[in-house]
């Protein structure tokens, strides 16, 4: 599930049904709808666009996430949530998502260590590089934070995330990471299809 983890918002990308569409197609693995910055939909407008997108994940049979809306995620029955360090904590929405997937962001060992993991599915570990994607995202740990994290760690399930395209996607599953995720490599990609492709050619 964690192989190809496509994250985006209305910002993102130009027409995000049609984005989501050939990603899916393509063979994306997971689907979180991050729907924030200038001119982020909100409300009604919002919902409604998480139904689409969710029923376009079902289509295809892939799990839809949202990220830090737990209310949305339960308003559309969504398959998941991600909650970051800054977001509301896991410990208070739990009840309210039995049987869901939950993702926490792991952006160092101090935000480890201070993390309660019990009902955590999987961490998204990052920035790894830089990124245009997130304004307040963190100083980029390097290639050297997967392979770490991945030793602090050996069981839990890795998805890094920051700055990842189709030619540093192998040294970041070969440093231990379970997946990649990316928002800029797919979303304004001019061929989908191909750089899905190639990155779902790393696994075989
Ligand atoms: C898979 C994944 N990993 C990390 C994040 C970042 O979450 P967060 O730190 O809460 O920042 P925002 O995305 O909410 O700006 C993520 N969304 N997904
Ligand atoms: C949403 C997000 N979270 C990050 C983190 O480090 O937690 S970096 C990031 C943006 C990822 O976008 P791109 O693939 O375009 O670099
Ligand atoms: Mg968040």
């Amino acid at each position: 599930m964690l192989q190809l983890y496509f994250i985006c918002g209305t910002n993102n990308t130009r027409d995000i049904e049609k984005v989501l569409e050939e990603a899916l197609k393509a063979g994306i693995t997971l689907f979180q709808f991050r729907e924030k910055g200038q001119g982020a939909l909100t409300g009604e407008d919002k919902k409604q666009m998480a139904f689409k997108l969710k029923a376009l994940c079902t289509e295809y049979g892939v799990p839809f996430i949202v990220n830090d809306d737990w209310q949305l995620a339960l308003d559309v029955d969504a398959d998941g949530i991600h909650l970051g360090q800054d977001d509301d904590k896991i410990a208070d929405i739990i009840e309210k998502f039995p049987d869901k997937i939950i993702g926490l962001s792991v952006s160092n060992f101090e935000e480890y260590d201070q993390s309660d993991l019990t009902h955590v599915d999987y961490i998204g570990v990052g920035p790894v590089y830089e990124t245009s994607s997130k304004s307040d995202a963190k100083r980029p740990g390097g290639i050297e934070l997967i392979r770490k994290m991945r030793l602090y760690d050996e069981q839990i399930p890795i998805v890094a995330i920051g700055g990842i395209t189709n030619r540093n996607c192998e040294m970041i599953l070969k440093a231990g990471a379970d997946g990649i995720s990316t928002i800029s490599s797919i979303a304004a990609s001019s061929n989908i299809e191909q750089d899905v492709k190639n990155y779902l050619d790393y696994y075989k």
